[in-house]
């Protein structure tokens, strides 16, 4: 038999084109430009939502039968609508059959091949059915990665599968016609060697017009990618002027054609909410008609509850919904909810679609984020969309802004904020249509360079992403909001005169009452001002979701050599003279250092103090005199090279704790987390001298190559069973779910960091129960700084800047005392505080407690009989966790069982999908 030719053939060779680029497409845009000519002449009435959506419905799905709406131009110009008692259905197959004109087929037919045309003989009388569908190879595995979009054709028992070209790449017979004729969202089907899930059905219109087969280009886009609106403004007149006079009634055709997407009213749809009438009267001036925004399902099957929330609320600051003539957000939600999937979901809608008349809202975003994650970025765009529907472009050495410019295929770039300050030049040539900052509390200055920067771009709408508590410092608060939202709290003059200092006084302890009401007022006010585009939710919504996570503060006992070296340090001249308040040059500061050093290995001591003594020109008297007659108390043979687990209490836990996770939990991997560079060297040796496999992340590792390390850790055949990681280096944003066990093995002032840390386990994805486990060393400074950590938690949402470290932080001389303190009979200083009367024997419920359902047997405050405890909140809640000494004769945790004898104490808490403790 004879093959008719090719489409593409038929239409004068335009196949040579990269993209089968139908007619259809020209003569809508072309239409749409007259409608907007048309304004003056006829206004567009909004057609009522429901009866639009109804019949919306109807021309896409055949529904609706006899409840059909129809629209009519009245001699005013307007649009009326009117209820019609005629069947779409019917009509539509009439449409339908008429499709079948010589056109058509000359169009189509010939490319389905002999599977069609034999169908067609078989089976006279069928309809042809279209639907959208994602295909991949037939294979068993339970997550499909889909390969492309294609378009399915149903006829009788035939089918055919044509790619976004047009081209046939599957076809099949002898289907159930029955099976077929019920086809639908979600169901999937065998075609030659693919599967395909179906996403969605395509009118008749859509498929005759062709307008289905433009890959990744919304069935109305009237902003179309820059290579289709290169090629497709040149042939807009002639069709204007040839094909479709511009008559009221093919204006009114082409508005009854415009249509959502995906289906609003598929199960799990994620329809966008529709804006009210002002936002219509300021941004839908031409009277366009209001569709339906929906996210993709291919996504929105797979959001969580909170992540559809999220979108809604994206979508609503973006749009300038939420507050009048402003589009910024700060996407605030704790670490790992998936900030980064909500906004890849509310730029792919906002991409393809949009409310008014189908126009897509955006034509390029950029993403803007900090090195190591611009990889991991892109891998987020695929892992939810595939690689076919959306091309990112990443900034890097290879790929320079340049080529995203010269690229029609790329609508969104990733950038580092580094790379962003290099390109800033190009960047600002570019019109970005929304701006999102990942990790963006970095904005929290305004005066330093990334912040103006970012600043210039000219993009209105712009969406902050950060895990981290942003309303601790009121004035970083104000930079944040000045930065999405411009203006909206007015000068900072004003904002400090209205906003700041009444809140500030007011919780000043000698605030008077009226000066507390006023800076309470005022602290509700700004609150609910910003609360309009600020979206913060904590991990517990998203904890049904997780494996169950173990949580273990170990207090691990010092060792001699550490004992006597604390004890030196802190009868230093140095320390004395802090402890009498002389603190110019913030000798204090050294001090604090060398105690956490020595927490961690008196090796990482015994280092500072050769470096120093090997420093001739050193002014630093402090330094100096504070590691005096230190070097005495190391054994003479002690070289920095070779150290010893067995000097240090936290090590000998570690080496113990390795070792049982390797021997019981062989098959699951370790995080192992350290602040400090040279700390991380003695863990990395420590991994070599138990022969562990490990691989390592700190500030020295290149950008370029993080990811990279990150994804072989994570997958299941990665042959390193730890990964050493810097927590300043890497705590934000990275996914380590490869690993299930967690190890701090050092504490950092500021609580965030270290909640950071743990959070790169303990997230979605990961399939196991995870195991965080923090060590400290008891009695000594890291148990304060522990203590200090959980009380400004307590503070968080008041005025705490978490993000200091020990430099800006300003001491009392009673902190210091406390500070500079050594517990040595103690078994732990935290315990001790709680008040706890347990002696820590016990990790049961105490039956005779007043509040069973809640406390223990020492809970704090119960015993004492002071039910309104003034301790700050997580320290009760800290007495909520199990807790018990060391000597506790047996552990029911395994890997606890087998670290006993070097620990003091244990805080344990379980959080799990069905309990909290
Ligand atoms: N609905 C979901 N289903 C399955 N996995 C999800 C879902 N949402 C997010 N994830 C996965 O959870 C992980 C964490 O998400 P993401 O990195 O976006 O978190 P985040 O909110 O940006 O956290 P951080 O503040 O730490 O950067 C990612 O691996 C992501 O793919
Ligand atoms: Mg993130």
């Amino acid at each position: 038999m004879r093959r008719s030719a090719a489409p593409s053939q038929v239409l004068g060779n335009v196949a040579k084109k990269p993209r089968f680029i139908p007619p259809g497409k020209s003569i809508t845009v072309c239409l749409k430009n007259e409608m907007k000519e048309m304004d003056q002449e006829i206004k567009l009435k909004e057609i009522d939502e429901k009866e639009e959506s109804a019949s919306l419905l109807s021309e896409i799905y055949g529904q609706n039968q006899n409840a059909n709406f129809t629209q009519s131009v009245e001699s005013t110009g307007k649009i009326k609508t009117t209820k019609a008692c005629f069947s779409v259905k019917k009509c539509s197959k009439v449409e339908m059959k008429t499709l079948n004109t010589p056109k058509a087929d000359a169009l189509y037919l010939p490319t389905l091949g002999a599977a069609k045309e034999e169908a067609a003989q078989e089976e006279p009388d069928c309809l042809e059915k279209y639907f959208s569908v994602v295909w991949c190879k037939a294979s068993k595995k339970k997550h499909k990665k889909w390969e492309g979009d294609a378009v399915l054709i149903t006829k009788g028992k035939s089918v055919i599968l044509k790619d976004m070209e047009g081209k046939d790449i599957g076809r099949g017979t002898g289907y159930k016609s029955k099976e077929l004729d019920s086809l639908g969202e979600g169901q999937t089907l065998m075609v030659g060697g693919k599967e395909i899930e179906v996403m969605g059905v395509i009118s008749a219109d859509d498929f005759s017009s062709g307008r289905c087969f433009q890959a990744g280009i919304g069935t109305h886009d009237t902003v179309p990618t820059a290579f289709s609106q290169t090629n497709m403004k040149p042939f807009c007149k002639p069709f204007k002027s040839v094909s479709q006079p511009n008559t009221k009634e093919n204006i009114l055709k082409d508005s009854q054609s415009y249509k959502p997407r995906h289906d609003p009213n598929a199960s799990n749809s994620l329809v966008m909410p529709k804006p009210n009438a002002s936002h219509q009267w300021m941004f839908n001036k031409a009277g366009l008609p209001m569709v339906d925004v929906v996210v993709d399902p291919h996504i929105a099957n797979n959001l969580r509850p909170h992540q559809k929330e999220g979108i809604i609320f994206l979508y609503e600051c973006v749009m300038g919904m939420r507050v009048s003539g402003r589009f910024g957000a700060i996407l605030a939600d704790e670490m790992g909810l998936g900030k980064t999937l909500q906004c890849i979901a509310l730029v792919w809608t906002l991409l393809r679609q949009g409310v008014y008349g189908c126009k897509p809202v955006l034509k390029r975003a950029l993403i803007v984020t900090p090195g190591s994650l611009v990889k991991n970025w892109k891998k987020e765009f695929q892992k939810w969309l595939g690689s076919e529907r959306i091309k990112v472009f990443t900034v890097d050495q290879d790929h320079k802004v340049e080529e995203f410019i010269g690229s029609p295929l790329y609508s969104v770039m990733i950038i580092s904020y580094e790379m962003l300050l290099r390109s800033l030049d190009q960047i600002q040539a570019i019109e970005f249509n929304l701006l999102i900052c990942d990790e963006g509390h970095r904005l929290k200055n305004s005066s330093i360079k990334t912040t103006t920067a970012l600043t210039s771009l000219s993009c209105e709408r712009r969406i902050i992403l950060t895990g981290t508590p942003i309303q601790n410092d009121l004035q970083e608060f104000y930079a944040l909001i000045e930065f999405v939202n411009p203006g909206i709290l007015g000068s900072l003059s004003s904002y400090r005169k209205i906003y700041e200092e009444p809140i500030v006084r007011s919780r000043e302890p000698s605030a008077t009452k009226e000066e507390k009401e006023l800076g309470e007022k005022r602290a509700a006010e700004l609150t609910c001002l910003t609360g309009l585009f600020i979206l913060r939710r904590t991990q517990e919504i998203i904890n049904k979701f997780l494996p169950p996570k173990k949580e273990s503060i170990i207090f691990c006992r010092p060792t001699a050599l550490q004992l006597e070296l604390y004890q030196k340090l802190l009868s230093s001249r140095v320390i004395r003279s802090c402890l009498q308040g002389r603190l110019e040059n913030s000798p204090h500061l050294i001090c604090i250092g060398a105690l956490k050093k020595l927490c961690n290995h008196p090796c990482l001591l015994f280092k500072a103090i050769k470096e120093k003594s090997c420093d001739p020109v050193s002014d630093e008297h402090d330094e100096s005199s504070l590691y005096k007659g230190l070097i005495d108390v190391f054994p003479q043979d002690y070289t920095s090279d070779t150290f010893s687990e067995t000097d240090s209490g936290k090590l000998q836990v570690l080496v113990k704790l390795l070792a049982a996770i390797h021997e019981l939990n062989s098959s699951e991997r370790v995080v192992l987390v350290s602040n400090y560079t040279q700390t991380l060297n003695i863990l990395q040796e420590t991994c070599k001298h138990y022969g562990y496999s490990y691989t390592r992340l700190d500030g020295h590792t290149p950008v370029s190559q993080r990811q990279q390390i990150v994804d072989t850790f994570n997958s299941k055949f990665s042959p390193a069973f730890i990964f050493l990681l810097s927590s300043k280096a890497g705590g934000v944003g990275l996914n380590l779910i490869g690993a299930s066990h967690l190890i701090l093995y050092d504490i950092d002032w500021n609580p965030a960091t270290d909640i950071q840390a743990m959070a790169r386990v303990w997230r979605d994805g990961q399939k196991h129960t995870v195991y965080i486990y923090r060590l400290l060393t008891t009695g000594s400074i890291e148990e304060k700084i522990y203590q200090r950590q959980i009380s400004k938690q307590d503070l968080s949402g008041a005025v705490v800047d978490l993000s200091k470290t020990s430099e800006h932080i300003h001491f009392s001389i009673e902190e210091l005392r406390n500070l500079f303190t050594l517990h040595e009979d103690s078994t732990c200083v935290t315990h001790d505080l709680l008040e706890c009367n347990c002696m820590g024997k016990k990790d049961h419920q105490n039956p005779s407690s007043e509040k069973p359902s809640v406390s223990r047997s020492c809970q704090l405050g119960q015993n004492h009989g002071k039910p309104h405890s003034k301790k700050p909140l997580s320290m009760s809640q800290l007495m909520q966790w199990k807790h018990f000494s060391g000597q506790h004769q047996t552990l029911t945790d395994p890997f606890l069982e087998r670290i006993k004898e070097n620990v003091s104490f244990i805080f344990q808490n379980v959080t799990s999908p069905t309990s909290t403790s």
